[in-house]
C-alpha cells in the first residue's frame, strides 16, 4: 500500500515512505540500533540481545511479517495422517519453505531450515559478503538490526553453529525427501518458529476450522523462551501485584502427534510455547534425537487449562492463576495479543537498570535469573497502535541493559520439552510450582 492511501486509510505504512499518522502514534520503537542476533550456545542456537539500554515500557522494535501461512489449520494435517496426501501436498504447497528459503535472510535467520530440507546452509563467506546480519534485519520497521564489534558472528562461531546444526540433522533422519517427510519439516519449522493470528476478516479461509494465520518473523521468531519465575506469578496471585495476567502463549502449535497426547483442535490450538521445543523434525520416531531431552524432565504442564472466554483467545497461560487473554480491536478486527509482562515484581529491578556497561554475552545469572524481560503484541491494539495487522511490536516489560539477551514467555511447553531458560537453571520455576 502507498503511503498516502496508507494515510488515508490511517495505517502505517511498512515501507517507511509513509509518515505515520499522529493519532497512531503511542511511542514507537525508536529507528536506531536496537537488537543485534548471535548464538547463545550451540544447545539453544540463535538469540536476540539488546544493542542498547531499554527502560521498562519502551519498545524495542517493530517488524514486517517474513513468511506467512495463509492457513493455520492446514499445518495440523502434518499429524493428521488420516486425511489423504493431496491435502498434504497442498499443505506443502501452501507453506512453500523452500521457496522461501530461497530468499537469502530466511537462510541465515533459519539455517537449520535448510539442512532439514537437504540444502546446505550459506557458508560464512556468503554470509560476510551479503552482509547478511544487516540484511536479517530487512523486515525491521522500527529499530535496526545492529552490526558492531561482538555484535555479529565470528567466523569460528559461525562455523561452530554449523557443523552442529549438520551433525544434528545426519544423526537424526537425515534430510527430507519426500513430499510427506518435507510436510512434517514445514509444519515443524512453522511450530517452532511462527507466531499465530487472525486472519483479515475477508479471508476466505478453505478450512471452517481456519482461524488463524501463521507467521514467521525474521527477527522475532528467533527471540528465545523463558519460564516466568514462579516467585512472580506467586505475588501477582497472592500479593495484589497489579501487572497484567501472564497470558496465552505466543507460539504456533501445530497439532502434535498422536504420541504427545495433544488434541486436534484442543487447547493446544495455537500457543503452545513449543518454539522451545528441540524437535528438529518428523514425530514418526517418537525422539527427537536431542540427548539432552532425555537428560532432563521437561517441566510440567499446567494442569489447569481454563478455555479463554474469547473463541479467537489463543492457548491458556501459565498456572496459578487464571489466564486472562486480551485480544484487541484493529480496523474492525481482533489481534490476539500475548501479555507476558511481568507486572511490578520488584524482582531484581534496580540490578538492572541501565549502567551504560555492556552485559557480556551469556550475563551472568543476576540479569537473567529474572525471567522474561520482554512482550509482543501481533497487530496495532494494546501495546502499539502504530502497527499493522500481522505486524510485529515487541516492548520492554523491565528495564533491559545491552548485551542483554531478548526473552519472553512461550507459554505452555510441550512434552519433552527441555527448557534451558535461566529461570530453569535456576530451579526457579520448579522449586516454587506449588503454592
Ligand atoms: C523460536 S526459536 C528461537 C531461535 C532459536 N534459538 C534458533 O537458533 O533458531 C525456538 C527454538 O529455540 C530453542 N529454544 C528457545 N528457547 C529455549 C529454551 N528455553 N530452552 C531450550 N531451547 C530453547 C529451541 O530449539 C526452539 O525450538
Amino acid at each position: 500500500m502507498g503511503s498516502a492511501a496508507a494515510a488515508a486509510k490511517g495505517l502505517f505504512d511498512a515501507s517507511k515512505t509513509g509518515e505515520i499518522p499522529d493519532d497512531q502514534l503511542d511511542s514507537p520503537p525508536e529507528d536506531k540500533d536496537a537488537v543485534y542476533v548471535r548464538l547463545v550456545d550451540s544447545s539453544i542456537g540463535y538469540g536476540v540481545f539488546a544493542a542498547r539500554d531499554f527502560e521498562k515500557g519502551e519498545y524495542i522494535f517493530h517488524e514486517a511479517p517474513m513468511i506467512p501461512a495463509t492457513d493455520f489449520c492446514q499445518l495440523r494435517l502434518q499429524n493428521d495422517l488420516e486425511h489423504g496426501s493431496t491435502q498434504r501436498d497442498r499443505l506443502l504447497a501452501k507453506l512453500s519453505v523452500t521457496e522461501s528459503y530461497g530468499h537469502v535472510p530466511t537462510r541465515y535467520a533459519f539455517p537449520k531450515l535448510a539442512a532439514q530440507i537437504g540444502l546446505s546452509p550459506p557458508t560464512w563467506a556468503a554470509v560476510r559478503d551479503y552482509d547478511g546480519a544487516r540484511r536479517l534485519g530487512a523486515n525491521l520497521v522500527h529499530g535496526r538490526l545492529a552490526c558492531g564489534e561482538g555484535q555479529t558472528l565470528t567466523e569460528e562461531e559461525y562455523n561452530k553453529h554449523i557443523n552442529s546444526i549438520m551433525a544434528d540433522s545426519v544423526r537424526g533422519r537425515g534430510p527430507a525427501t519426500t513430499p510427506v517427510q518435507k510436510t512434517r519439516v514445514a509444519a515443524d519449522f512453522f511450530r517452532a518458529y511462527a507466531f499465530q493470528a487472525k486472519p483479515p476478516d475477508n479471508t476466505v479461509a478453505p478450512n471452517p476450522r481456519a482461524r488463524r494465520q501463521a507467521t514467521i518473523y525474521l527477527v522475532a521468531s528467533l527471540v528465545n523462551h523463558c519460564c516466568t519465575p514462579r516467585q512472580r506469578l506467586r505475588k501477582r496471585v497472592l500479593g495484589g501485584d497489579s501487572g497484567p495476567a501472564t497470558a496465552a502463549a505466543s507460539r504456533v502449535s501445530v497439532t502434535s502427534s498422536k504420541k504427545s497426547g495433544s488434541k486436534e483442535n484442543g487447547d493446544n490450538h495455537g500457543g503452545d510455547g513449543n518454539g522451545g521445543n528441540k524437535k528438529g523434525g518428523s514425530s514418526d520416531e517418537g525422539d527427537d534425537g536431542n540427548p539432552a531431552a532425555k537428560a532432563k524432565p521437561a517441566a510440567k504442564a499446567n494442569p489447569i487449562v481454563t478455555k479463554p472466554e474469547d473463541p479467537d483467545a489463543i492457548t491458556p497461560a501459565p498456572p496459578l492463576e487464571p489466564p486472562k487473554t486480551t485480544t484487541q480491536e484493529f480496523h474492525g478486527t481482533k489481534d490476539v495479543v500475548s501479555d507476558h509482562s511481568g507486572g511490578e515484581d520488584g524482582e531484581g529491578g534496580e540490578a538492572n537498570k541501565a549502567s551504560g556497561e555492556p552485559v557480556p554475552l551469556n550475563a551472568g545469572p543476576n540479569l537473567r535469573h529474572q525471567g522474561p524481560n520482554c512482550e509482543w503484541r501481533i497487530g496495532s491494539g494494546g501495546l502499539a497502535r502504530f502497527v499493522l495487522q500481522h505486524h510485529i511490536a515487541v516492548r520492554a516489560t523491565r528495564p533491559i541493559r545491552a548485551g542483554e539477551e531478548l526473552l519472553w514467555d512461550y507459554g505452555k511447553k510441550e512434552k519433552n520439552f527441555t527448557c534451558l531458560c535461566p529461570t530453569c537453571d535456576r530451579g526457579l520455576y520448579h522449586a516454587c510450582s506449588v503454592l
